[in-house]
Protein backbone atom coordinates (compact mmCIF):
# COMPACT_ATOMS: atom_id res chain seq x y z
CA UNK A 1 0.00 0.00 0.00
CA UNK A 2 1.54 2.95 -0.93
CA UNK A 3 0.36 6.55 1.48
CA UNK A 4 0.18 9.79 -0.83
CA UNK A 5 -0.12 13.20 -0.11
CA UNK A 6 -1.95 15.04 -2.62
CA UNK A 7 -0.80 18.72 -3.23
CA UNK A 8 -3.18 20.46 -5.06
CA UNK A 9 -6.42 18.06 -4.07
CA UNK A 10 -8.80 20.01 -4.86
CA UNK A 11 -7.98 21.48 -8.09
CA UNK A 12 -9.09 19.63 -11.43
CA UNK A 13 -6.22 16.43 -11.48
CA UNK A 14 -6.10 16.46 -7.52
CA UNK A 15 -10.18 15.28 -7.60
CA UNK A 16 -9.49 13.03 -10.57
CA UNK A 17 -6.57 11.50 -8.48
CA UNK A 18 -8.82 11.39 -5.86
CA UNK A 19 -11.37 9.28 -7.75
CA UNK A 20 -8.97 6.87 -8.98
CA UNK A 21 -7.37 6.34 -6.13
CA UNK A 22 -10.80 5.54 -4.37
CA UNK A 23 -11.28 2.63 -6.35
CA UNK A 24 -7.23 1.51 -5.81
CA UNK A 25 -6.29 -0.79 -3.01
CA UNK A 26 -2.36 -0.28 -3.42
CA UNK A 27 -2.51 3.28 -3.04
CA UNK A 28 -4.27 5.85 -0.15
CA UNK A 29 -4.78 8.86 -0.29
CA UNK A 30 -3.64 9.70 3.18
CA UNK A 31 -3.75 13.89 3.19
CA UNK A 32 -4.77 16.54 0.66
CA UNK A 33 -3.32 19.83 0.48
CA UNK A 34 -5.18 23.09 -1.11
CA UNK A 35 -5.15 26.71 -0.65
CA UNK A 36 -8.71 26.31 -1.46
CA UNK A 37 -11.26 24.76 1.48
CA UNK A 38 -14.44 24.41 -0.83
CA UNK A 39 -14.80 20.89 -1.54
CA UNK A 40 -15.12 18.22 1.50
CA UNK A 41 -12.61 15.40 1.00
CA UNK A 42 -12.65 11.26 2.49
CA UNK A 43 -9.06 12.62 4.12
CA UNK A 44 -7.87 15.38 5.87
CA UNK A 45 -6.75 18.89 4.40
CA UNK A 46 -3.97 21.44 5.12
CA UNK A 47 -3.92 24.78 3.55
CA UNK A 48 0.12 24.02 3.29
CA UNK A 49 2.24 21.15 3.70
CA UNK A 50 4.21 22.98 6.33
CA UNK A 51 0.89 22.57 8.43
CA UNK A 52 0.31 18.42 7.24
CA UNK A 53 0.88 16.59 10.39
CA UNK A 54 0.27 13.27 8.73
CA UNK A 55 3.39 10.74 7.26
CA UNK A 56 3.18 9.64 3.75
CA UNK A 57 5.76 7.47 1.50
CA UNK A 58 5.33 10.11 -1.43
CA UNK A 59 4.02 13.24 -2.56
CA UNK A 60 1.81 14.01 -6.05
CA UNK A 61 1.47 17.22 -6.87
CA UNK A 62 -0.68 18.68 -9.32
CA UNK A 63 -1.01 22.16 -7.72
CA UNK A 64 0.51 25.92 -9.41
CA UNK A 65 4.33 27.10 -9.95
CA UNK A 66 4.00 29.32 -6.60
CA UNK A 67 3.80 26.40 -4.63
CA UNK A 68 6.87 24.05 -5.80
CA UNK A 69 9.72 25.58 -3.78
CA UNK A 70 7.75 24.98 -0.39
CA UNK A 71 7.12 21.47 -2.13
CA UNK A 72 10.67 20.67 -2.52
CA UNK A 73 11.54 21.82 0.62
CA UNK A 74 9.08 19.54 2.34
CA UNK A 75 10.34 16.72 -0.03
CA UNK A 76 14.07 17.58 1.11
CA UNK A 77 13.38 18.14 4.64
CA UNK A 78 10.86 15.05 5.16
CA UNK A 79 12.51 12.39 2.67
CA UNK A 80 9.23 12.45 1.01
CA UNK A 81 9.70 11.40 -2.43
CA UNK A 82 8.01 13.95 -4.81
CA UNK A 83 6.25 13.19 -8.45
CA UNK A 84 6.13 16.66 -9.40
CA UNK A 85 3.58 17.09 -12.18
CA UNK A 86 2.91 20.93 -11.70
CA UNK A 87 4.23 22.71 -15.49
CA UNK A 88 5.34 26.42 -15.55
CA UNK A 89 8.23 26.53 -13.73
CA UNK A 90 10.33 29.33 -13.60
CA UNK A 91 14.10 28.93 -14.59
CA UNK A 92 15.55 29.13 -10.97
CA UNK A 93 12.95 26.66 -9.72
CA UNK A 94 14.39 23.83 -12.51
CA UNK A 95 17.70 24.89 -11.33
CA UNK A 96 16.25 23.88 -7.63
CA UNK A 97 14.59 20.75 -8.86
CA UNK A 98 17.82 19.68 -10.28
CA UNK A 99 19.49 20.56 -6.71
CA UNK A 100 16.94 18.58 -4.90
CA UNK A 101 17.35 15.31 -6.55
CA UNK A 102 20.70 14.99 -5.20
CA UNK A 103 18.61 15.19 -2.08
CA UNK A 104 15.16 13.21 -2.37
CA UNK A 105 13.64 10.94 -5.22
CA UNK A 106 12.19 13.69 -7.67
CA UNK A 107 10.06 12.13 -10.64
CA UNK A 108 9.44 15.11 -12.80
CA UNK A 109 7.19 14.99 -16.20
CA UNK A 110 4.94 17.48 -17.87
CA UNK A 111 2.88 14.85 -19.20
CA UNK A 112 2.02 11.63 -17.48
CA UNK A 113 0.43 9.76 -20.75
CA UNK A 114 2.20 6.85 -22.45
CA UNK A 115 1.21 8.40 -25.60
CA UNK A 116 3.35 11.60 -24.97
CA UNK A 117 6.39 9.55 -23.40
CA UNK A 118 6.45 7.04 -26.63
CA UNK A 119 6.00 10.52 -28.58
CA UNK A 120 8.83 11.67 -27.05
CA UNK A 121 10.99 8.79 -27.82
CA UNK A 122 9.76 8.78 -31.27
CA UNK A 123 10.64 12.34 -32.49
CA UNK A 124 14.16 11.85 -31.57
CA UNK A 125 14.53 9.37 -33.99
CA UNK A 126 12.37 11.70 -36.66
CA UNK A 127 14.32 14.80 -35.62
CA UNK A 128 17.39 12.90 -36.28
CA UNK A 129 15.88 11.93 -40.43
CA UNK A 130 14.00 15.45 -41.05
CA UNK A 131 16.43 18.04 -39.56
CA UNK A 132 19.43 17.33 -41.18
CA UNK A 133 17.29 17.09 -44.30
CA UNK A 134 16.19 20.83 -43.87
CA UNK A 135 12.61 19.97 -42.55
CA UNK A 136 11.51 22.83 -40.19
CA UNK A 137 10.02 21.89 -36.61
CA UNK A 138 7.35 23.28 -35.28
CA UNK A 139 4.53 22.27 -32.41
CA UNK A 140 1.13 23.93 -32.16
CA UNK A 141 -0.30 22.96 -28.52
CA UNK A 142 -3.97 23.32 -27.74
CA UNK A 143 -5.39 23.42 -24.18
CA UNK A 144 -8.55 24.46 -22.10
CA UNK A 145 -9.19 28.36 -21.35
CA UNK A 146 -8.24 27.51 -17.42
CA UNK A 147 -4.54 27.35 -18.10
CA UNK A 148 -2.02 29.20 -16.72
CA UNK A 149 1.24 28.73 -18.46
CA UNK A 150 1.82 28.83 -22.42
CA UNK A 151 3.62 26.81 -23.63
CA UNK A 152 2.40 23.83 -22.34
CA UNK A 153 4.87 21.87 -20.11
CA UNK A 154 4.00 18.79 -22.37
CA UNK A 155 5.33 21.15 -25.82
CA UNK A 156 8.80 22.49 -24.37
CA UNK A 157 9.52 18.62 -23.67
CA UNK A 158 8.86 17.60 -27.22
CA UNK A 159 10.59 20.39 -28.07
CA UNK A 160 13.61 19.67 -25.55
CA UNK A 161 13.51 15.67 -26.68
CA UNK A 162 14.19 16.89 -30.50
CA UNK A 163 16.88 19.32 -29.56
CA UNK A 164 18.62 16.86 -27.49
CA UNK A 165 18.58 14.52 -30.47
CA UNK A 166 20.28 17.68 -31.95
CA UNK A 167 23.20 17.83 -30.34
CA UNK A 168 20.87 21.14 -28.73
CA UNK A 169 21.95 23.38 -31.44
CA UNK A 170 17.96 24.71 -32.29
CA UNK A 171 16.71 27.60 -30.39
CA UNK A 172 12.91 27.97 -29.44
CA UNK A 173 10.47 30.93 -30.79
CA UNK A 174 7.03 31.80 -28.95
CA UNK A 175 6.21 34.89 -30.88
CA UNK A 176 7.08 35.81 -34.48
CA UNK A 177 4.45 38.82 -34.24
CA UNK A 178 7.11 41.47 -33.60
CA UNK A 179 10.17 39.67 -35.96
CA UNK A 180 9.40 40.80 -39.09
CA UNK A 181 11.98 38.20 -40.54
CA UNK A 182 12.24 35.06 -42.54
CA UNK A 183 12.37 31.89 -39.75
CA UNK A 184 15.85 30.32 -38.81
CA UNK A 185 16.64 27.04 -39.72
CA UNK A 186 18.02 26.65 -36.18
CA UNK A 187 14.80 27.52 -34.32
CA UNK A 188 10.99 25.17 -33.13
CA UNK A 189 8.54 26.95 -33.00
CA UNK A 190 5.77 26.39 -30.73
CA UNK A 191 2.42 28.18 -30.74
CA UNK A 192 -0.27 27.82 -27.84
CA UNK A 193 -4.09 27.74 -28.53
CA UNK A 194 -6.29 28.33 -25.63
CA UNK A 195 -10.31 27.68 -25.32
CA UNK A 196 -13.69 25.75 -23.81
CA UNK A 197 -12.38 22.47 -22.35
CA UNK A 198 -9.76 20.97 -24.53
CA UNK A 199 -8.02 18.42 -22.34
CA UNK A 200 -5.02 18.68 -24.21
CA UNK A 201 -3.39 18.35 -27.98
CA UNK A 202 0.49 18.44 -29.19
CA UNK A 203 0.94 18.28 -32.87
CA UNK A 204 4.50 18.06 -33.76
CA UNK A 205 5.33 19.09 -37.94
CA UNK A 206 8.11 18.33 -40.12
CA UNK A 207 7.49 20.50 -43.09
CA UNK A 208 10.07 20.16 -45.92
CA UNK A 209 9.76 20.86 -49.64
CA UNK A 210 7.04 19.51 -50.89
CA UNK A 211 5.95 16.84 -48.03
CA UNK A 212 5.05 17.57 -44.66
CA UNK A 213 4.69 15.05 -41.78
CA UNK A 214 2.81 15.28 -38.76
CA UNK A 215 3.00 13.63 -35.43
CA UNK A 216 -0.38 14.42 -32.94
CA UNK A 217 -1.41 12.92 -29.46
CA UNK A 218 -4.89 13.79 -28.21
CA UNK A 219 -5.99 13.35 -24.84
CA UNK A 220 -9.33 12.93 -24.47
CA UNK A 221 -10.01 13.13 -20.57
CA UNK A 222 -7.74 14.08 -17.75
CA UNK A 223 -7.55 10.26 -16.49
CA UNK A 224 -4.72 9.76 -19.16
CA UNK A 225 -2.32 11.81 -16.62
CA UNK A 226 -4.27 11.08 -13.48
CA UNK A 227 -3.24 7.00 -13.75
CA UNK A 228 -0.04 8.03 -14.90
CA UNK A 229 1.03 9.90 -11.82
CA UNK A 230 -1.32 7.10 -9.67
CA UNK A 231 1.83 4.47 -11.17
CA UNK A 232 4.17 6.97 -10.99
CA UNK A 233 3.62 7.27 -7.02
CA UNK A 234 3.74 3.64 -6.55
CA UNK A 235 6.63 3.37 -8.72
CA UNK A 236 8.48 5.97 -6.50
CA UNK A 237 8.05 4.71 -2.70
CA UNK A 238 10.82 3.93 -1.44
CA UNK A 239 13.61 5.14 -4.13
CA UNK A 240 16.88 6.43 -3.15
CA UNK A 241 17.04 10.24 -4.27
CA UNK A 242 17.83 11.05 -7.80
CA UNK A 243 16.26 12.10 -11.10
CA UNK A 244 13.28 9.36 -12.69
CA UNK A 245 11.02 9.92 -15.37
CA UNK A 246 7.57 8.52 -16.55
CA UNK A 247 10.35 5.71 -18.90
CA UNK A 248 11.23 4.72 -16.12
CA UNK A 249 7.66 3.57 -14.92
CA UNK A 250 6.59 2.55 -18.24
CA UNK A 251 10.01 0.79 -18.29
CA UNK A 252 9.12 -1.03 -14.94
CA UNK A 253 5.70 -2.40 -15.80
N1 LIG B 1 2.13 16.47 -15.81
C1 LIG B 1 0.90 16.26 -16.31
O1 LIG B 1 0.60 15.19 -16.91
C2 LIG B 1 -0.14 17.30 -16.12
C3 LIG B 1 0.17 18.48 -15.52
N2 LIG B 1 -0.80 19.40 -15.24
C4 LIG B 1 -0.37 20.58 -14.52
O2 LIG B 1 -0.82 20.44 -13.17
C5 LIG B 1 -1.12 21.73 -12.62
C6 LIG B 1 -2.53 21.71 -12.04
O3 LIG B 1 -3.47 21.49 -13.07
P1 LIG B 1 -5.06 21.49 -12.76
O4 LIG B 1 -5.40 20.48 -11.75
O5 LIG B 1 -5.72 21.45 -14.09
O6 LIG B 1 -5.22 22.96 -12.15
P2 LIG B 1 -6.30 23.49 -11.12
O7 LIG B 1 -6.17 24.97 -11.13
O8 LIG B 1 -7.63 22.88 -11.39
O9 LIG B 1 -5.79 22.92 -9.71
C7 LIG B 1 -4.69 23.41 -9.01
C8 LIG B 1 -5.02 23.33 -7.52
O10 LIG B 1 -3.85 23.74 -6.79
C9 LIG B 1 -4.30 24.55 -5.72
N3 LIG B 1 -3.20 25.38 -5.23
C10 LIG B 1 -2.83 26.62 -5.62
N4 LIG B 1 -1.81 27.05 -4.88
C11 LIG B 1 -1.51 26.05 -4.02
C12 LIG B 1 -0.54 25.91 -2.98
N5 LIG B 1 0.33 26.88 -2.70
N6 LIG B 1 -0.50 24.73 -2.30
C13 LIG B 1 -1.39 23.73 -2.58
N7 LIG B 1 -2.34 23.85 -3.52
C14 LIG B 1 -2.40 24.99 -4.24
C15 LIG B 1 -5.46 25.35 -6.29
O11 LIG B 1 -6.30 25.88 -5.25
C16 LIG B 1 -6.16 24.28 -7.10
O12 LIG B 1 -7.14 23.59 -6.35
C17 LIG B 1 -0.89 22.72 -13.75
O13 LIG B 1 0.41 23.25 -13.64
C18 LIG B 1 -0.99 21.87 -15.02
O14 LIG B 1 -0.31 22.40 -16.10
C19 LIG B 1 -2.10 19.18 -15.57
C20 LIG B 1 -2.47 18.03 -16.20
C21 LIG B 1 -1.52 17.01 -16.55
O1 LIG C 1 -2.83 22.22 -17.74
C1 LIG C 1 -3.19 21.15 -18.29
O2 LIG C 1 -4.37 20.82 -18.37
C2 LIG C 1 -2.15 20.25 -18.82
N1 LIG C 1 -0.90 20.57 -18.58
C3 LIG C 1 0.23 19.81 -18.94
C4 LIG C 1 1.18 20.63 -19.79
O3 LIG C 1 1.35 21.84 -19.54
O4 LIG C 1 1.79 20.08 -20.71
C5 LIG C 1 -0.08 18.45 -19.52
C6 LIG C 1 -1.39 18.30 -20.21
O5 LIG C 1 -1.26 18.62 -21.56
C7 LIG C 1 -2.54 19.03 -19.55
Amino acid sequence: MTRAIMNGCNGKMGQCITGICAQDEDIEIVAGIDTYDGIKNDYPVFASLKECTVDADVIIDFSNAKAVDALLAYGVEKQIPIVLCTTGLSEQQLADVEKAYEKVAILKSANMSLGINTLMELLKKAAQVFAPAGFDMEIVEKHHNQKLDAPSGTALALADSMNEALDEAYTYTYDRSQKRKKRDKYEIGLSSVRGGNIVGEHEVIFAGQDEVIEFKHTAYSKAVFAKGAVEAAKFLKGKSAGHYDMADVIAAK
